[in-house]
């Protein structure tokens, strides 16, 4: 049963929106006019260095930190007008998942999805643990004993029962190895046939091209090239960034 309404996607709206979104920290600036758009279904993968500006994009996202100057928007909602609408449509999986140890997978997911306003029957739960890449064996078994991969599957079929728009991904394959790093690319996949659009912070070029239809490299917060990855070798892709940030002026704080 599901308690709360599923929000009805309209193809014409981005999934997300920011505007020209600046961001900064004293006189660090993280974000220097940021401008990104995803159409709904689309997976777009954010690159950049360390320090570039990635996190502080989903925390402006997730309404955890506002903007200096410009707007987000999700689903076509602002995220500084319409806060809690705003974040009721957006899913988001963290570097490290967080679960009950004691409790199962299917337990887990039941609970997390519950607090999210979602009754999941054991049967549901099945399915979106399957959907997510979880093997049926480790269903009902404790997440004590989950690797890095499994509770981040368990965290995605927690993330795809809330029936978001936007699924935000902070450093998704980092830790784990390629096996876990190719199941995540799966999930993703599932995501997306539910219609989700996916933001994924990496710097993982290496899966870019597997999983993402279009990459931004972000330096010094500001994006520096935008391009679809189906014109791209994974090695054109490695090129582009080393050559994006090689031919990038140095900025502060970058
Ligand atoms: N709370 C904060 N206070 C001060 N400066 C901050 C804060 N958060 C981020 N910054 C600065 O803003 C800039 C962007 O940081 P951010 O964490 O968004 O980069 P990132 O691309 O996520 O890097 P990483 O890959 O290392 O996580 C950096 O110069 C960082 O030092």
């Amino acid at each position: 049963m599901t308690l709360l309404q599923n929000h009805r996607v309209d193809a014409s709206v981005p999934a997300l929106r920011l505007h020209e979104v600046r961001k900064d920290f004293g006189d660090r600036q993280a974000l220097r006019g940021l401008s990104i758009a995803l159409r709904p279904g689309e997976v777009y993968a954010l690159l950049g260095p360390n320090g570039a500006g990635k996190t502080t994009t989903l925390n402006l996202i997730l309404g955890f930190l506002s903007p200096d100057a410009g707007h987000v928007e999700v689903a076509g909602l602002r995220v500084d007008r319409d806060p809690l609408a705003a974040r009721a449509r957006i899913a988001y999986l963290p570097e490290t998942v967080m679960l009950h140890p004691r409790l199962s997978a299917i337990e887990n997911l039941s609970y997390f999805a519950l607090l999210g306003g979602r009754r999941l029957d054991p049967a549901q739960a099945r399915a979106l643990l399957a959907d997510a890449g979880l093997q049926s064996e480790a269903h009902e078994r404790p997440a004590a004993g989950f690797s890095k991969g499994m509770r981040q599957k368990v965290g995605l079929a927690i993330a795809l029962a809330k029936n978001a728009q936007l699924l935000l991904l902070d450093e998704p394959t980092s830790g784990l190895d390629a096996s876990a790093a190719n199941d995540l690319s799966l999930g993703v996949r599932a995501a997306v046939r539910r219609g989700l659009a996916v933001l994924m912070a990496t710097h993982d070029l290496y899966r870019v091209k597997d999983v993402a239809d279009r990459l931004g490299i972000l330096r010094g917060g500001r994006l520096l090239t935008e391009r679809a990855t189906a014109e791209l070798s994974p090695a054109q892709i490695e090129a582009l960034y080393l050559h994006a940030l090689a031919s990038a002026e140095p900025e502060f704080g970058a």
